[in-house]
């Protein structure tokens, strides 16, 4: 270790926690961790680490691995995923050389420009979940790859808080600078308003950077084998996007168009008549007038018989409803042709899976004052669920092991998740009415009957939640995972145990999760576009399975283990509730959770925890944070090589509620009872110190006490103490 940050200076504060490893910096060359086979104890601490681990156990035990990260939002989870991915590419090689440095590095720029977006917390932030596999052959090089992709923030293409953007591709392709594209999407005259805060960078640094950034997208899809033709129906579509935003909608009386003119150019970029666009945006049925093709009429009226329940969608909300629609379309496409670019016919046994979210969402973290909005709430649901994973297998199935070995203290249990708040529904769904009762179910599931009832709004649904999980009389105080807020429809959620608390503002969150017809229009509005190039890349895709219900993407199949993958997530929206209530969005968020969940959890599991080092500040890009990373060397270098500043910019409560809310300490506590290996522990405890040298004291040899009651004075305060609950 000592040799290692001599040589590579400021990289290193990562350590082995039992089961799970934390990365604070990954950066690290791959040539230090070339062999093939070390093992894990020769290594240093290091993503490349946990590559090697999972790799090195793959082809011990042929089993398949999966290589889990957790973590805030920006504090280097997709990075780390980069590293890994292209490490192991890097030792095992590839079949016929297939997987070259350069078609990763190409993939993950596609789904930077498409997945990714600046927001308060992370200036390139990950906006859906994925699951990256590698299948192996026998001799242990990659025959195959895949990708499935979830919970794709789509919405955020029409709408978002305040100071954060739509997705990065937008700012490209509004700045490429090909006149002849130019011309053809109508972007020599860019209108003045957009509704969806669609605008072109301003400052001529920024242009000129997405102008070369669109370059280097558009050489990245080649590589990944996507077409000029192909291509082109892309830049049409998120121009037909843009036109919308220009052309907005009408605000009261009859629902349509603000400007009609950028509408006829939307209409004109996806090959159909304003007519038609019209009608699937804001009546959801065809007029006598539709000449087009039947398919599309015969749509229009399956939409038209069922209606959706509850208030009406506004003009805007089914514009917005299109464009998503339009954008989850053109991204599902975009998985499949990076899967066509992934898959081979060679036959592979194992593989290594690595699964990346978004990462814990507070805007308060990143100084903002707003509320936290439903998608942001979906992210910390993934997380907890997640977070559960790692309960389940670094506490669950050791306690049972613990059991068995006489005389051995039980290590103390974690306290309970969050997650069963979100999710929980005890009936049976089969005969669950969507009728108000007294049971105690779940935020996701009580938003959903909420939106479905007349009468039902964000009111009581906090009535409701409150009065099942909230603080109750004579009950433990500082124990309640919900609060409620003085604000009208906020309320608080104690998220990661309690150290993470997030206060969300579910203001619009009952129309957000409304069937909105105009989405799924957008599906047929491609398949039946007059341009071929469009048609022929969408024809056939509503039907087929390619898609669940518009959120999982990705499951065509390339190879043998590529096909099992893909038939153990259908079959979690197929069997039990999801095949009563697919359609429903709240459901949908928790159907595509438990896809991700099942298509790991049959694989042994490696947790990487990555901790943000310091909070991106009040709206601030965190990238250009000056200390951004917390390195070992910075903490331990010689004053020479380290800024008494650079260790200001420490967040030491924000980095120790990390630690606290990823149940290291727990976990650690577990792993020293059940596997008393001192150096690991020693190691481990050398490096934290700092964070928390007050909280620790040594009792023998190696022993750690934890002062909890000096830990939660330290921890972020409970927002009970700092907002007034009137209702409490
Ligand atoms: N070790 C590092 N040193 C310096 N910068 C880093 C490091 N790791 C990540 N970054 C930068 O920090 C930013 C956030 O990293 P990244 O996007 O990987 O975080 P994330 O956890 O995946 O965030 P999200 O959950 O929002 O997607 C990126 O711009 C990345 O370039």
């Amino acid at each position: 270790m000592h040799t290692l940050r001599q040589r590579y200076g400021s990289n290193l504060i990562h350590t082995y926690a039992g089961p799970a490893m934390v990365v604070i910096n990954p950066l690290s060359s791959p040539s230090m961790y070339s062999e093939k086979g070390c093992r894990r104890e020769d290594t240093s601490p290091h993503i490349y680490a946990v590559a090697q681990a999972a790799y090195r156990s793959m082809l011990m035990g042929r089993q398949d691995q999966a290589v889990v990260l957790l973590g805030a939002s920006g504090s280097g989870k997709t990075t780390n995923c980069q590293h890994l991915v292209q490490y192991l590419a890097t030792i095992a090689g590839s079949t016929g050389k297939v997987f070259s440095a350069e078609k990763w590095q190409a993939l993950y720029t596609v789904l930077e420009a498409f997945g990714n977006s600046s927001t308060s917390m992370n200036g390139n932030a990950t906006r859906f979940s994925q699951i990256i596999s590698l299948d192996f052959d026998q001799a242990g090089q990659v025959a195959s790859a895949s990708i499935q992709t979830l919970l794709l923030e789509k919405l955020r293409v029409a709408r978002r808080p305040a100071n954060e953007a739509t997705f990065n591709v937008f700012y490209y392709l509004l700045a490429c600078s090909d006149s002849a594209l130019r011309t053809e999407l109508h972007f020599n005259h860019l209108a003045e308003n957009n509704v969806f805060g669609i605008v072109p960078l301003a400052k001529p640094e920024e242009k000129q950077k997405a102008t070369q950034q669109f370059n280097k997208l558009q050489a990245a899809m080649k590589v990944m084998g996507i077409s000029s033709d192909e291509q082109k129906a892309f830049w049409l579509v998120l121009g037909a996007i843009y036109h919308l935003g220009a052309a907005g909608a009408t605000k009261a009386g009859r629902k349509q168009f603000a400007r009609h003119e950028w509408a006829q150019k939307a209409a004109y970029l996806l090959g159909c008549s304003l007519e038609e666009l019209s009608s699937s945006i804001f009546k959801h049925q065809p007029k006598g007038s539709l000449q087009r093709s039947t398919s599309f009429r015969q749509g229009m009226l399956r939409a038209q018989r069922s209606p959706p329940a509850g208030p009406k969608l506004t003009a805007l909300e089914c514009l917005e409803g299109m464009a998503a629609g339009l954008y989850s379309e053109l991204f599902t496409l975009l998985i499949s042709l990076l899967n066509r670019a992934l898959k081979s016919s060679q036959h592979s046994v194992c593989s290594v899976t690595v699964v990346d979210t978004p990462g814990a969402q507070n805007p308060e973290v990143a100084g903002q004052s707003r509320g936290a909005t439903f998608e942001e709430l979906c992210h910390n649901y993934a997380q907890e669920r997640l977070q559960l994973l790692f309960h389940q297998r670094t506490f669950a199935q050791e306690l049972e092991r613990y059991k068995e070995v006489a005389g051995t203290p039980r290590p103390p249990e974690p306290p309970p998740l969050l997650f069963s708040l979100l999710q929980h529904c005890q009936c049976h769904p089969q005969v669950r009415s969507l009728a108000r009762t007294d049971e105690a179910r779940g935020l996701l599931w009580l938003l959903e009957e909420e939106a479905l009832q007349p009468g039902g709004s964000e009111d009581t649904l906090l009535e409701r939640l409150l009065a099942y999980y909230g603080p109750q009389e004579g009950g433990k105080k500082g124990h309640d995972p919900l609060l409620p807020s003085d604000k009208p429809r906020h309320f608080f959620l104690g998220h990661s145990s309690g150290t993470n608390w997030v206060h969300y503002d579910a203001t619009g969150w009952l129309n957000h999760v409304k069937h909105n017809p105009a989405t799924q229009n957008a599906s047929m509005l491609l398949q039946e576009s007059q341009k071929k190039i469009i048609s022929s890349l969408f024809a056939g895709r509503g039907s087929s399975a390619l898609v669940l219900s518009g959120s999982v993407a990705g499951l065509e199949g390339g190879s043998q283990l590529a096909l099992r993958r893909a038939t153990s997530m259908r079959k979690t929206f197929t069997t039990g509730v999801a095949a009563v209530k697919k359609k429903s969005l709240c459901i949908q968020v928790k159907l595509q959770v438990d896809a991700l969940i099942d298509s790991i959890k049959k694989s042994k599991l490696h947790f990487v925890h990555c901790f943000l080092p310091k909070a991106a500040g009040s709206g601030g890009d965190p990238r250009g944070l000056p200390c951004r990373r917390v390195s070992g060397s910075e903490l331990e270098l010689p004053a020479e090589h380290c800024e008494p500043a650079g260790l200001m910019q420490l967040d030491v409560p924000l980095l120790r509620a990390q630690l606290r809310g990823s149940r290291l300490l727990d976990a650690l506590r577990m792993y020293r009872q059940g596997y008393p290996d001192h150096m690991v522990f020693a190691e481990f405890r050398r490096r934290f110190d700092v964070l928390a040298p007050h909280l620790t004291k040594k009792h023998g040899r190696n022993y750690i006490v934890v002062d909890e009651k000096r830990v939660r004075s330290l921890a972020p305060p409970h927002p009970a103490s700092r907002t007034p609950c009137p209702t409490r």
